[in-house]
């Protein structure tokens, strides 16, 4: 059985303070089980604080981005090696927002995933479509491309340990979910993708997580389904107790 993966994704939310408060409560709440993982994508400069405070708890601490190269003249950017110097252990990958507004692409991504796994971090990797291309009947076209894009060139054993994040374009803080089918069906095919383009075994490790308005009212819903295997959560993992609930359901 595959373990399922809560993360939550706070985006460009929360002051220091906060975000200290958040991992308090949490940290010796949620329990690293057969089941379920609990992770936090926090901002870069709270990153150090919020690993310090969770050692030896199960609460991960997770990057929104880094740029795929060690070092050198990249200003404003952080790399792989310091995410993982300091502690790090997980780092969202090619976002909605990060593709749409810093010129994030498919190529960039994958070298992103390489220079993940070059430095023991789980990259996150997000895909998904607009609500136009949904229209255009384009959704499994757009997602297949750009799973087989950020793949491109990992062992079948770091495609096994990556995770994918399915998120709808127009599912995002919109409040629209996905029905449980319709997410399922694109997970669906996420994996016979991963399956055909690497092999059966790592189609069937992969860990394929849903994103686009989770919140703990229709988590339950979601990860009933055959193919998802945890949620990418943005507004509803700001509150300590919204991520607790969401966890939760991940553990059932
Ligand atoms: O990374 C998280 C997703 O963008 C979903 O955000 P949301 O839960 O606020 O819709």
């Amino acid at each position: 059985m595959r373990k399922k993966v809560i993360a939550g994704n706070w985006k460009m939310n929360k002051l220091l303070g906060e975000a200290v408060e958040f991992v308090e409560a949490t940290k010796n709440i949620v329990a690293s089980t057969e089941k379920v993982e609990s992770v936090v994508c926090a901002p870069f400069p709270y990153l150090p604080t919020l690993v310090e405070k969770t050692k030896g708890t199960d609460l991960k601490i997770a990057a929104q981005t880094m740029h795929f190269e060690e070092n050198g003249a990249f200003t404003g950017e952080v790399s792989p090696s310091m995410l993982a110097d300091i502690g790090v252990t997980y780092v969202v990958l090619g976002h909605s927002e990060r593709r749409e507004l810093f010129a994030e692409t498919d190529e960039t991504v994958n070298k992103k995933a390489h220079a993940a796994f070059a430095h023991k971090l789980i990259p996150i990797v997000c895909v998904g479509e607009t609500l136009e291309q949904r229209e255009a009947n384009e959704t499994m076209n757009i997602v297949e491309n750009q799973v087989k894009a950020a793949i491109a060139g990992l062992s079948e054993e770091q495609v096994k340990a990556t995770i994918i994040a399915y998120e709808p374009i127009w599912a995002i803080g919109t409040g629209k979910t996905a029905t449980s089918e319709q997410a399922n069906e694109v997970c669906t095919h996420i994996r016979k993708v991963v399956a055909d383009t690497v092999s059966a075994a790592a189609g069937d490790a992969v860990r394929i997580q849903y994103g686009g308005s989770v919140k703990p009212a229709n988590v339950e819903e979601l990860l009933g389904q055959s193919d998802i295997d945890g949620a990418l959560v943005g507004g509803a993992s700001l509150e300590a107790d919204s991520f607790l609930q969401l966890v939760e359901a991940g553990a059932k």
